[in-house]
């Protein structure tokens, strides 16, 4: 899977509930045109959209299910229950939160990641981190690769874009880490793509600015408001 990827575009095509492109028909259609412009793996959300990709395209998959728990702020895939639904799904990589913070019913990430490597040996593990420590942490944890995703999206990181200061978060974690460090997280535009590449990055993972077309329409009316 992370040699299939290397250097390549993953799009990830995810909507929640309350977007107006939910739905697995709409989700499998926008994996099928990022297959048809050159996406080298599909990153999404979920059984169902899932289950849905991969009936319509024939690309590897980092799979997620977004649950959000009463006690705590961990909500991409924070318990057993959400991997195990994504090895019955099929998945190339599965994606996790490895942030510091503690995980539902008070289980830190140590022990998750231990109890979901020792139950399913052969999978592929992406660790989903917001700051350089984390990606450290992953590493030594035993991830597969990490990735860039929750930087700018925890309570100590808020605000920040990957894109900032010429994208030193992602240098920094590059140097830091010797497994393969994907970039994830608000990456806009064809130039900051390559730019994250060129940082050293394995690959690229472009969500809203593909997919998610309310994003797409902001960013032109703000531009259009500076008039
Ligand atoms: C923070 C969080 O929950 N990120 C999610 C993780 O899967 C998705 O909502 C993002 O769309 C994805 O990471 C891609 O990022 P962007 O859409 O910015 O290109």
């Amino acid at each position: 899977m992370l040699e299939i990827i290397k250097k390549g575009l993953v799009v990830s095509c995810q909507a929640l509930e309350d977007e107006p492109l939910y739905g697995s028909d709409t989700m499998k259609k926008m994996a099928e045109a990022a297959r048809r412009g050159g996406a080298v793996a599909i990153r999404a959300n979920g059984v169902e959209d899932i289950k849905a990709i991969k009936a319509q395209v024939n690309l590897p998959i980092i799979g997620i299910i977004k649950a959000v728990y009463p006690d705590s702020d961990v909500y991409i895939t924070p318990t057993l229950k959400e991997v195990e639904a994504l090895i019955e799904a099929g998945v190339d990589l599965i994606a996790t939160d490895a942030t510091m913070r503690v995980r539902p019913n008070h289980q830190s990430l140590e022990n998750f990641i231990k109890e979901v490597k020792s139950r399913f040996p052969e999978q592929q593990w992406m660790a989903d981190c917001a700051t350089l420590e984390e990606c450290i942490h992953a590493e030594e944890l035993g991830f597969d690769c990490v990735g860039t995703t929750l930087h700018g999206y925890t309570k100590n990181t808020a605000g920040k874009k990957l894109y900032h200061d010429d994208f030193q978060f992602l240098k920094e974690v590059v140097n830091a880490v010797n497994i393969p460090v994907i970039a994830e997280g608000n990456i806009i535009t064809p130039e900051m793509s390559m730019q994250a590449l060129n940082c050293g990055a394995h690959s690229v993972v472009v969500g809203g600015a593909i997919t998610r077309p309310q994003q797409i329409t902001e960013r032109f009316v703000a531009e259009l408001k500076k008039i």
